[in-house]
């Protein structure tokens, strides 16, 4: 027993139990161990794969230099119970052999760290994240297809890899592939030159649960999408799960079909937003926590009052200064942080985007003059184009709501909160509105 659990500490929890849990020692004689595994998919794989772990473990146990490892088949298999038709009657749960071996074997591209566990939750992300739980305990169950949407470096990926994971863990031999839309393409192109759609359809289709990264780039790819309808509608009807992610929310992909626009809409469309300073400081505090790493909260918090919109960065932020800090032998504190981050800052200090360029360009694409954006007049023509501008300098700048109060016309934070939560609202439902946003956005950044 000893040496499986030496063994354990060097295979990942799935795999363990897909091919150790059955197992048990039966015999230690001299050097020579025998265990007992139930059936002989298990006893090949572990000859195969974990053979040289197991008796490295045993010298080391055994404090012996040449130990030898027996794996021998205990159960109905081993009593003459034939497999028929690849069926195992092994009492594995009646699982297919091969299945566990496709399943056990398939590499899973999951990067080990993106899990619920580590998943920092905000009100920006609050509800995805519940969303993405809900999927991944009863797959195919609640939200189908589950989409989610944000901006760069929120966590997209994270919570798709945090989904995979999660039902790998409940059930190893679950059917879950993970692709990015570049290599669903790229399959999808091969299996064309190849001349093999039924190969691509199997991938695809035979899964309980298909995470596809970064759905956005099937804007104009045709042949693709219509590859990727026809999965959609296979996997959907069997009730299998399917997790989505994209840069923005389905209906603003332009050239996406609106049958797929559509069927995205079926299931739960949800967006993650930029983290607040609190999340921020609570997602650095978790990353410092996981590398063992003892930076001080004051640190912490001044990275995450510079980096505000891109957790990537964020985190890059972290790992710079603490690298400059044991390359040079010096005290992580903020006078160093800024130091370290000198670029980073500067590069948003020319970023800043002044009040004034904002209503210059709104003025601009809605005809209007200065004095009317900012005066009192509350009819449409100036009304609208003025919460445009309030809610872009939300977006856009660092200023305070009153700040940005006093810039129109000297008006109170709530009708810049009111002005804000309107276009915001009317951005996700009125796809004008959205363009115009867009419109007027490329614009201002375009003069920086
Ligand atoms: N809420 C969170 N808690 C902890 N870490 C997070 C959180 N959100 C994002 N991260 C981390 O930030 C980094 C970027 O996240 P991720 O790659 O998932 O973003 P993304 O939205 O998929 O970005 P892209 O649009 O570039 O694909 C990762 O290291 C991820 O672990």
């Amino acid at each position: 027993m000893e040496v499986l659990d030496r063994v354990s500490e060097h295979i990942d929890a799935p795999s363990w139990r897909v091919w150790f849990e059955g197992t048990r020692p039966v015999d230690l004689r001299e050097d020579r161990l025998e265990i007992s595994v139930p059936n002989s998919f298990a006893k090949e794989y572990i000859e195969g794969r974990f053979k040289g772990l197991l008796e490295e473990a045993l010298d080391s146990a055994l404090g012996a230099e040449d130990s030898s490892l027996i794996v021998s088949i205990e159960g109905p298999e081993a009593r003459g119970v034939r497999r028929e038709n690849g069926r195992n009657n092994d009492g594995n749960g009646g699982m297919d052999g091969a299945e566990v071996v496709r399943n056990a074997r398939t590499p899973r591209p999951f990067k080990a760290k993106y899990t619920f566990d580590t998943f920092v939750i905000g009100a920006g992300n609050r509800f995805a994240h519940a969303a993405a739980m809900a999927v991944a305990e009863t797959p195919g169950v609640v939200y189908n297809p589950l989409f989610i949407y944000g901006g760069v470096g929120l966590g997209k990926t994270h919570l798709l890899h945090a989904v995979g994971q999660y039902v790998e863990e409940q059930d190893p031999t679950s059917g879950i592939r993970y692709v990015t839309c570049e290599n669903f393409t790229n399959d999808f192109i091969n299996s064309v030159r190849d001349n093999a759609p039924l190969d691509f359809q199997r991938r695809y289709r035979e899964n309980d649960v298909l995470l596809i990264d970064d759905i956005q780039f099937l804007e104009g790819k045709i042949e693709t999408q219509e590859a990727f309808f026809h999965t959609f509608n296979a996997l959907y009807e069997e009730n299998k799960q399917i997790v989505i992610t994209s840069d923005r929310h389905p209906k603003y992909i332009p050239t996406l079909e609106d049958r797929l626009v559509s069927r995205f809409e079926w299931g739960l469309v949800t967006d993650i937003q930029p983290p607040d300073l609190e999340t921020r400081i609570a997602i650095l505090r978790k990353k410092a926590m996981m590398d063992k790493l003892e930076v001080d909260d004051e640190v912490l918090t001044f990275i995450a009052s510079k980096v505000s919109t891109n957790i990537r960065e964020l985190e890059g932020a972290l790992v710079r200064i603490l690298a400059y800090s044991s390359l040079y032998g010096r005290q992580v504190s903020v006078p160093l942080a800024e130091e370290v981050l000198k670029d980073i800052l500067l590069d948003a200090a020319y970023r800043e985007i002044p009040v004034e360029l904002i209503q210059h360009e709104v003025c601009r694409y809605f005809g209007v003059a200065k004095a009317d954006l900012v005066g009192q007049s509350r009819s449409k023509p100036f009304a609208y184009p003025r919460q445009v501008a309030m809610y872009l300098c939300r977006e856009l700048t660092d200023e305070s709501l009153p700040k940005i109060g006093r810039a129109f016309g000297g008006r109170d934070h709530s009708t810049v909160m009111h002005a804000t939560s309107k276009i915001a609202n009317l951005i996700n439902s009125d796809r004008d509105v959205f363009n115009q946003i867009h419109e007027i956005t490329y614009q201002i950044k375009s003069k920086r």
